[in-house]
């Protein structure tokens, strides 16, 4: 069993990295949904890296937990995230490059403006100054050389090139035992994340929270979004290679990150396009949406997730990637493909917090948060409260 870390004890403690990849706002503006969202022209449709296109950003923040000054709560977490030596924190500062509409890439500076440094700290964890990655300049560069546009795949060269470096950063942040909190941007950075965690711990078991299924492959998505197939194309049974859409020959190099379809748990589907639908029930995957939590509530239906992934490998790490558009678009309704029918505020809260108290949560992920698209800020606030209860937070 991984060790329990309390916070008042003086123990060798694990380490936070936050990456926050923002500006893949090109796969918001064409998305089924509903509400108002920021369009992009035709114009910049065709030519999308500009000086107002890219805002990406890294910032990463590579936190240990502080000792010896909390209360009693308890927290495990897997023992090879613990870094003895993390004396070497650090964070990446957000760089904004811009882009033609605020969007998605503004996310992850909202969710830190809302105090989400202090509040870490005040969990625990110790956050230190690391530098930016360029992505602007990844980007642009890949836009340049670009020969192929796949319409089936929009963007894939862009998504493809910051997904890559976004993989690299999280398997060197695991390998030197930190948890990586990855602050989207819109859903395809799962792509990065996955992959750079699945070649630094296979064995990872994955919890998606999100109203959609983003297993859509190239040929089968409507609306060529890469935001919803981040997880086919960690699918071999899916995409088996990878090289064939344009900018992501890089899977297919050095350890092939793939992701067992029965290392997969959704919870708070309701929105699933038809041929998604049929890869989850041929694939077997174990899926809860909203009818099984409004059958058997979310407590029951956590158990039943965690039991999924844990029961046969009790000590394996896991990753929650939780689209804020799960919740209720009563309580979050800037995002870009907010659905109706979804979680409560409390049933949102539910899902962090209970996946923490399993002690094996290695890194976390939260994503499509956009202020631009609906006024106030209660979405950032509801992001910004679900990432500290996934860091740690919880009620007593
Ligand atoms: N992460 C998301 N918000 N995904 C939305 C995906 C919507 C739709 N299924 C598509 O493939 O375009």
């Amino acid at each position: 069993m991984p060790p329990t870390i309390s916070y008042h004890r003086h123990a060798a403690l694990p380490s936070l990295g936050i990456y926050s990849i923002s500006g893949y706002q090109w796969s918001v503006g064409t998305a089924t949904d509903t509400g108002p969202k920021a369009v992009r022209t035709d114009a910049e449709e065709a030519s999308p890296v500009g000086p107002v296109w890219w805002a990406t950003n890294v910032v990463g923040n590579l936190t240990e937990w502080a000792s010896g000054m909390f209360s009693s709560r308890q927290v495990q977490y897997p023992e090879q995230q613990t870094n003895p030596g993390a004396s070497d924190s650090e964070v990446n500062a957000p760089m904004t490059f811009g882009q033609p509409f605020v969007g998605t890439d503004s996310g992850p500076k909202l969710i830190r403006e809302h105090g989400l440094l202090k509040n870490l700290s005040s969990l625990g964890w110790r956050v230190e100054d690391h530098p930016d990655l360029d992505f602007a300049t990844i980007c642009s560069r890949a836009d340049a050389e670009k020969s192929t546009r796949d319409p089936n795949a929009k963007h894939s060269q862009l998504v493809g090139a910051g997904t890559k470096v976004l993989a690299d950063l999280v398997e060197d942040k695991l390998s030197t035992g930190r948890f990586p909190l990855i602050l989207g941007g819109d859903h395809s950075i799962g792509i990065g994340s996955l992959s750079g965690i699945l070649r630094a711990r296979p064995e990872t078991g994955v919890i998606w929270v999100d109203a959609h299924a983003d297993l859509n492959t190239p040929s089968s998505s409507e609306s060529g979004n890469m935001h919803g197939m981040p997880l086919a194309l960690l699918m071999a049974e899916l995409v088996p290679d990878r090289r064939v859409i344009p900018g992501f020959e890089w899977m297919e190099e050095g350890i092939k990150p793939f992701l067992s379809p029965d290392s997969l748990v959704y919870v708070g589907l309701r929105d699933v396009d038809k041929m998604e639908r049929q890869y989850i029930k041929e694939l077997g995957i174990k899926a809860f949406t909203m009818y099984d939590i409004d059958h058997l509530g979310i407590g029951r239906v956590m158990e039943m997730a965690l039991s999924h992934l844990l029961d046969r490998a009790p000590d394996r790490p896991l990753h929650i990637s939780y689209d804020i558009d799960a919740v209720d678009p009563m309580y979050a309704p800037a995002t870009g493909t907010a659905v109706r029918g979804g979680l409560t505020w409390r049933e949102a809260h539910f899902v962090a917090e209970h996946v923490v108290r399993s002690g094996n949560l290695a890194s976390a992920e939260i994503v499509e948060v956009n202020e631009s698209l609906s006024p106030g800020s209660e979405t950032v606030e509801l992001g910004h409260q679900l990432v500290t209860a996934m860091l740690g937070e919880a009620i007593l």
